[in-house]
C-alpha cells in the first residue's frame, strides 16, 4: 500500500509515525551515543512506502540524479530516484568502489571516514539530490557535497529522514536548501 504525503498536516503525521517506529538505542556504537536506529521504519511496509513519498513530494525542481550515502542513504536514494525518475549515485567508503574514484575526508561523531564516488557516473552539470537516513554533525553529509561539487555536479537540495538538531550539522551545508522530515 502507498501512501500519498503533501500537506504540512501529512507530513507533521508522518514525522510522528516515524518518530514512533524509530529506536533510540544507547551507547551504540560507542559509549555516550544515542544510536537513532531506523530498522523498524524499513520494515513498516506502508510506512517505509509513505516515507519514500514524502522525500519525493518535497523535492520543488526535477533532478538528473540522487545520491545516497552508505549503507542507510543506499535504502532511501533508490526508491526515491526511481520515485523522480532520477538515477542512482552510491557515495560509498572508501575503497569499496572500483575505480577511477574521486574522494573526500571527513570527521564523523564516532570516527573518521572517506567517501568516495566514481566521476564518470556524473555528468557535469547534473542536478543532484543528497539523501541520507541521519543527518548529525553533518561530516558526511558536507564531504558528499564537497565530492559531487568536484565532480562538475550541481547539488539542489539534502534530504533527510532524522536531524539531530544538538550536533548543528545543518550549520556546515549553508547555502543548501536541507530537509529533514524529523528534527530531535
Ligand atoms: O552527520 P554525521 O555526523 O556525518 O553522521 C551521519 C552519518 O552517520 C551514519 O552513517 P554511518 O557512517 O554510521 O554508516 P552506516 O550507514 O553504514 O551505518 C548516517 O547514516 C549518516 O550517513
Ligand atoms: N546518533 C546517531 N544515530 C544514527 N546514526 C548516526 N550517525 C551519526 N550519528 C548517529
Amino acid at each position: 500500500m502507498s501512501a500519498v504525503v503533501e500537506g504540512t498536516d501529512a507530513r507533521a503525521a508522518l514525522a510522528r509515525r516515524v518518530d514512533a517506529l524509530m529506536r533510540t538505542v544507547p551507547d551504540f556504537p560507542e559509549p555516550g551515543i544515542q544510536f537513532r536506529d531506523i530498522m523498524p521504519l524499513l520494515a513498516d511496509a506502508d510506512a517505509f512506502a509513505a516515507v519514500v513519498d514524502a522525500f519525493a513530494a518535497a523535492v520543488p525542481e526535477p533532478v538528473d540524479l540522487v545520491a545516497g550515502m552508505e549503507a542507510r542513504g543506499f535504502l532511501l536514494a533508490a526508491p526515491v530516484a526511481t520515485a523522480l525518475g532520477a538515477g542512482v549515485v552510491p557515495v560509498r567508503k572508501a575503497g569499496k568502489l572500483p575505480g577511477p574514484v574521486a574522494s573526500q575526508s571527513y570527521a564523523l561523531e564516532y570516527g573518521t571516514a572517506a567517501v568516495e564516488v566514481q566521476p564518470f557516473t556524473i555528468p557535469d552539470g547534473a542536478r543532484v539530490l543528497v539523501i541520507d537516513d541521519v543527518l548529525a554533525t553533518g561530516g558526511t553529509a558536507a564531504a558528499t557535497v564537497r565530492l559531487l561539487e568536484e565532480c562538475g555536479a550541481d547539488v539542489v537540495g539534502l534530504s533527510f529522514l532524522v536531524e539531530l538538531e544538538a550536533l548543528a550539522g545543518r550549520a556546515q551545508l549553508e547555502g543548501h536548501r536541507v530537509d529533514a522530515l524529523l528534527a530531535l
